[in-house]
């Protein structure tokens, strides 16, 4: 699956991520308005709204990006409903030919990440038959159990060609609390970072880079930077761009120099593009429209500074 993100971003020159995370006050009016007339204002009636909001968007981005990366707690809030919204957007994407990156953040000790393992990007047996339950393609993990919480994700991701990313460093601001901490003079976060390097050693794919990915704040470059000499073979899929304050010039160090090994993600910035003033213009009914202008715009960004 490593390989397929390489060549998507290689097709589409564009090394970012649409971050499917919708709330429903995202949702324009007249979205909400029609979900709610099937449905009534009940948690199907949302799931329906948040479905039909992310299939415009997928719709009217998809030829341009390589990726998506759905969040499951902006599903989950909805209970069941939600989550059946989750799967609908991870397949319609798979369809559309993109990398779907379930956002899910999970860890645990070893016999529970394996079943993590096994609903989201496995496959679990009932009976004599075997089922792909959420079948995403990546999955976001925490590494805070350590290596036997890791390694049922790493043998999933091994037996059926998929991948993960896991937290490094996170983007907010909060995230020096414990990931800052010097262990025996170095911060966590690098040890960590050796870690992925080696979870990651023999998952390694055609182009050259593994299975087992980083997650690397764009709100924290400095640390980007010695990062990416630290895990050079693994992907880093950097959110905070956008919304939380990251800039295009100073991603340029989370990418190796074959122009690969970083994804950036916006979420905020690109699906809910329409409430903002730049793409107003577009109005509520068109919000679609202004996140493809959106889309448009963070590829434009990214490449010039990597041209720069
Ligand atoms: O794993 C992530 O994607 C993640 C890690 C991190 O350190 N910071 C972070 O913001 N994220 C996620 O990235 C997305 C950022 O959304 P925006 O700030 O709206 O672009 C959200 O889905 C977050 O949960």
């Amino acid at each position: 699956m490593i390989d397929k993100l390489v060549k998507n971003i290689q097709k589409t020159n564009a090394p970012i991520v649409v971050g499917l995370d919708p709330m429903l006050n995202y949702v324009p009016e007249h979205i909400q308005k029609a979900a709610f007339a099937e449905y009534g204002e009940t948690l199907e009636g949302a799931g329906e709204a948040i479905w039909q909001f992310n299939k415009g968007i997928v719709d009217a981005t998809y030829d341009l990006i390589p990726a998506v990366k759905p969040q499951i707690a902006m599903y989950e809030q909805f209970g069941i409903e939600g989550l059946k919204a989750f799967k609908k957007t991870v397949d319609y994407c798979k369809e559309k030919g993109l990398v779907v990156i379930g956002d899910i953040k999970r860890g645990d000790i070893g016999s529970t990440s394996t079943a993590y393992a096994v609903g989201h990007i496995g496959k679990v047996q009932v009976g004599s038959k075997t089922y792909a339950g959420f079948d995403e393609d990546f999955i976001t993990v925490n590494p805070y159990l350590g290596t036997d919480g890791i390694k049922p994700f790493v043998d999933v991701c091994k037996e059926e060609n998929k991948g993960i990313f896991v937290l490094v460093k996170t983007s907010n601001p909060s995230s020096g609390e414990f990931q800052d901490r010097l262990v025996d003079g170095r911060p966590l976060y690098e040890i960590v970072g050796d870690m992925v390097d080696k979870w990651g050693s023999d998952v390694i794919g055609e182009s050259g880079y593994s299975a087992v990915g980083a997650v690397v704040g764009a709100t924290y470059p400095e640390m980007g930077k010695v990062l990416r000499k630290v895990m050079p073979k693994s992907f880093i899929l950097v959110p905070g761009y956008g919304a939380q304050g990251g800039k295009a010039a100073d991603l340029v160090h989370y990418f190796n120099e074959d122009r690969l090994g970083a994804i950036v993600n916006s979420s905020r910035g690109i699906i809910a593009a329409y409430k903002q003033d730049k793409y107003a213009q577009f109005g509520a009914e068109n919000y679609a429209d202004a996140s493809r202008q959106a889309v448009v715009d963070m590829i434009e960004d990214i490449n010039g500074a990597l041209d720069a």
